[in-house]
């Protein structure tokens, strides 16, 4: 299940981001930047508040890269369920010294790492952050007006950050000036939570959350179990397709097909359940942004022998969206003599599966 994190900067908003059903409280002060830290009195009240009806996070500030400064920032926050610290752009040795001091703190609280996509981020340091203890590791964007974070990092990387924190037991999120149509493209990523601030208020990021920014955002991350429920759905199904998208990829089976890319074309035709009467918002539909990103993600993986093998790694990734019943998949290889050589395979979603990764 994918949970929702919402940034808040104190008790009031706390209370709004619950009722709206958020998962994860947040603590942070966002005019003093993308980790701007609320105050360790602050913090207190929102513990308060809260009661430990959701587990609360508190972020350690823009810190430079200072073992004793981070350590000091942490240690004052010790209290929150979570302490957030940022790897800010610095060099290697640095970032590596702070998480080195951060071990014995994370024996007192869960400590979670943030990498930023557009922060030089070195996801290299995800075995060294589960070696020294901490709890989990996200992505979040440091300049907020510079962009989202899918813009900042493309899906095969952030599919790698997903599934190598997976792999070391550490809790992933993914964050960054996020906007609606981006939920649906993250969820198919998995990881642990989402996060926001920005899209959580009515205006600019530093403004008041509202409660029915958090719903709608809230309403376009599906919940356990939704999954086995939508595929229970029957009749016709609606239609949604890429067609003729051509990426340079390292694929075949000959020697002279190694260590170059050829041009292949992907075609996708979906079949998803029937598109609501009354659909009018992003969270209403299935994008086919999800798709895209999907075959840019395969584009990014490697050298692979056979278009069979994309087809299916292809389809099998577009059927872990609960929305989708049945897909097609066309890849051709575009540059073998005839105009186009290639495979196109159909696969359905079986009665009761339930999303997979
Ligand atoms: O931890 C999550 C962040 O507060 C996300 O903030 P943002 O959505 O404004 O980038």
């Amino acid at each position: 299940m994918i949970r929702l994190l919402a940034s808040v900067t104190g008790p009031e908003e706390a209370e709004i981001v619950i009722a709206g059903g958020a998962d994860f409280v947040d603590l942070k002060d966002p005019r003093l930047g993308a980790l701007g830290a609320a105050t360790p009195a602050v913090l207190d009240a929102t513990l308060r508040a809260v009661a430990g009806r959701r587990p609360v996070s508190a972020v350690a500030g823009d810190l430079p890269m200072e073992p004793e400064v981070v350590v000091r920032e942490v240690t004052a926050r010790l209290a929150a369920d979570y302490v957030k610290i940022g790897l800010f752009p610095a060099s290697r040795e640095a970032r590596l010294s702070v998480i080195e001091a951060l071990r014995p703190l994370a024996a007192k609280t869960r400590l979670i790492a943030v990498f930023f996509a557009d922060g030089d981020p070195d996801f290299d340091l995800l075995p060294v952050l589960a070696e020294a203890g901490f709890a989990g590791a996200m992505i979040d964007t440091l300049g907020k007006a510079s962009g989202r974070l899918t813009a900042s990092l493309s899906p095969a990387r952030l599919w790698d950050f997903v599934r190598r924190s997976r792999g070391l037991g550490l809790m992933s999120g993914l964050a960054g000036s996020l906007e609606p149509p981006d939920v649906a493209r993250l969820v198919v990523l998995q990881p642990d939570y989402l996060g926001f601030r920005g899209a959580l208020t009515a205006g600019p990021r530093d403004g008041p959350v509202t409660l029915e920014a958090v719903r709608a955002i809230r309403a376009l991350i599906p919940v356990e179990g939704q999954g086995v429920v939508a595929t229970a759905a029957s009749g016709a199904g609606d239609r949604i397709f890429v067609r003729d998208f051509d990426l340079p990829l390292e694929i075949g089976a000959y020697g002279h097909e190694r260590g170059r890319k050829q041009q292949v074309r992907f075609s996708v035709e979906a079949e998803i359940d029937p598109i609501a009467p009354d659909a009018q918002s992003i969270g209403a539909v299935y994008s086919y942004d999800v798709i895209i990103d999907a075959i840019r993600a395969l584009a990014e993986g490697g050298h692979t022998d056979l278009v069979e093998t994309l087809a299916l790694d292809l389809a099998r990734t577009i059927l872990a969206d609960h929305r989708v019943r049945e897909v097609t998949v066309r890849v051709e290889k575009l540059e073998l003599g005839p105009r186009a050589v290639g495979v196109e395979i159909t696969r359905r979603r079986e009665a009761g599966d339930a999303d997979r990764n």
